[in-house]
């Protein structure tokens, strides 16, 4: 079966330093795997070249099989992956609704066909009705994200990323912030809405990416130095020298 996400040879420098040193990372369908490493492994970075939204210095990413660096970040969207941020990257101003419907139109790539809007219209009001209930936010439907709470912001954030229909999602750090309870519902939501997705996540909350991923790979400045099951990575000594035992 072709991946959903291959990484082969993944590099990326600023100037003379070189922040992302060769990364492999191959994702099956429906996998579910979470990033982890210090601060400043380039973690971030290595989402910013998956999405496109920085070039590659070296190597090349394919998103089922086709190769996606080299194309804008949006292109790369209307293929099918979709990505959220750390910090959050809503419209404040507009309601939960309008920015769900929102996320649906710039997916479906109808922002500059008026006409063709219009004849659109109920069925993406039935679909952004539709991702309001899957998060659970309809109480909320008609309030604009800044009214929001924060961890509401982060699930509306998640529903934007995921509304569109993208089948490879990646979350950076969708929990941060969170409370206990806030971070459980969170685990699963995203646990729900990625059903049938391919998940790639960078979370620092431990809890988080044990529970939910398939799969974990260790990023240590730029280069991954163990990718495996949650019961080997917690195993694996090198692992535990380099992350967890600090
Ligand atoms: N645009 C840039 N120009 C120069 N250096 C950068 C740039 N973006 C990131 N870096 C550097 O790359 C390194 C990796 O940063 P990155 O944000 O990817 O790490 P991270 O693993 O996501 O860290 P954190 O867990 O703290 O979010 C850092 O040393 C950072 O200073």
């Amino acid at each position: 079966m072709t991946d959903a996400l291959t990484l082969s040879q993944v590099k990326k420098s600023f100037g003379p330093a070189e922040i992302i040193r060769g990364v492999d990372l191959a994702l099956a369908p429906g996998e579910r795997h979470a990033i982890i490493g210090p601060n400043g492994a380039g973690k971030s970075t290595l989402f910013n070249l998956i999405s496109g939204r920085f070039p590659l210095s070296g190597g090349q990413v394919q998103l089922h099989g086709r190769k996606i660096s080299g194309l804008a970040p949006y292109e790369i969207n209307r293929r099918g992956l979709s990505r959220s941020f750390q910090i959050t990257n809503l419209f404040q101003r507009m309601t939960v609704f309008e920015n769900l419907r929102c996320a649906l139109l710039w997916a479906r790539g109808y922002r500059y066909s008026f006409w063709h809007l219009v004849g659109r219209q109920a069925a993406l009001n039935e679909e952004a009705e539709q991702q309001l209930e899957k998060l659970g936010l309809q109480d909320r439907r008609d309030v604009p994200a800044s009214l929001l709470t924060y961890a509401e912001q982060r699930t509306l954030e998640i529903g934007t990323t995921i509304a569109g229909g993208a089948d490879v999602v990646l979350l950076d750090e969708p929990t941060a912030g969170m409370s206990l309870t806030e971070r459980d519902h969170a685990i699963e939501l995203i646990r729900n809405v990625t059903v049938d997705k391919t998940l790639l996540i960078v979370e620092h909350d431990m809890g988080v990416v044990f529970d939910l991923a398939d799969r974990i790979s260790v990023l240590v400045y730029g280069q991954i130095i163990a990718s495996d099951e949650p019961d080997q990575i917690r195993g694996n000594a090198e692992v535990q020298k380099a992350y967890l035992g600090t």
